[in-house]
């Protein structure tokens, strides 16, 4: 069960950036209501803190209640804690630093500093397991209400790198990978098959430089070119672009 990609293009990359984050806080504040916990993955680069330094500065933004939000990550550069290049570092200075979440539920990716050392796999095989705990009912993971997705260049996402040899690892929630082809060369990423298991996933984009990883994705590329061409969202598949990274769009 997946749903169709639609296409969405904003002007600016701030009305972009302005107009994700009022999805997202309606998206949150739903998924409460409906289920008392919401699930949130985020991502890093450029739009996964643009999106949430406009939920911070959002008239909206308490809406949300944020004690009763799960934050996850859809990969993490293995890097130590409070590194400026960790994408939970930059989320944490957009915006998770300045809104009382639960410490519990926020589910930061493991870096050489954490329980496993410099074991890479053994910090992936760690987060599956966290994944697996909140879910509490034998699914690899929780259903994650909203799924952010940054997309290279390359038409990565996450850390599912086009052609990599660790871009198909399957059977489990979360992969190490080595001798990422964009730096630092060592990274913590959720599977293809994780990411499915969101009801809505939203592909968040600006900038020319996109434009042509955009193109091929939307038109459902193989792996091979595409890694954000394989993530879908159960009930919602949304690619959020700006006018530049809609460019070579028909
Ligand atoms: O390395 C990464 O890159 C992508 C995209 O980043 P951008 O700066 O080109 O927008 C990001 O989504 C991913 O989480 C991150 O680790």
């Amino acid at each position: 069960m997946s749903s169709d990609p639609v296409v969405l293009v904003h002007a600016t990359k701030q009305l972009l950036s302005d107009a994700a984050a009022a999805r997202l806080i309606t998206a949150l504040v739903d998924a409460q209501n409906a289920r008392g916990e919401a699930h949130v993955v985020l991502t890093g680069g450029t739009m996964g803190s643009a999106i949430l330094a406009s939920v911070a500065a959002s008239a909206a933004r308490d809406a949300v209640d944020w004690t009763r939000l799960h934050v996850w990550w859809g990969d993490e550069r293995f890097l130590p804690d409070g590194d400026a290049d960790r994408n939970e570092t930059q989320n944490r200075e957009a915006l998770l630093d300045a809104v009382p979440l639960d410490p519990a539920k926020v589910h930061a990716m493991p870096g050489p500093d954490g329980p496993d050392g410099d074991d890479v796999a053994a910090a992936a095989t760690r987060y599956a397991a966290e994944l697996a705990a909140a879910a509490g009912d034998g699914a690899p993971s929780p259903t994650f209400d909203v799924l952010l997705l940054g997309v290279g260049p390359d038409a990565h996402v996450a850390s599912l790198f086009p052609g990599h040899p660790d871009q198909l690892t399957a059977g489990v929630a979360a992969a190490p990978v080595h001798d990422s082809p964009k730096p630092p060369p060592t990274r913590v990423t959720l599977t293809f098959e994780a990411l499915a298991r969101a009801e809505r996933t939203w592909f968040i984009v600006a900038g020319a430089d996109k434009a042509h990883a955009v193109k091929v994705s939307v038109a459902g590329a193989a792996p091979a070119e595409s890694s954000a061409a394989q993530v879908k969202g159960r009930r919602e598949t949304l690619w959020l672009l700006d006018a530049d990274a809609a460019s070579e769009l028909s």
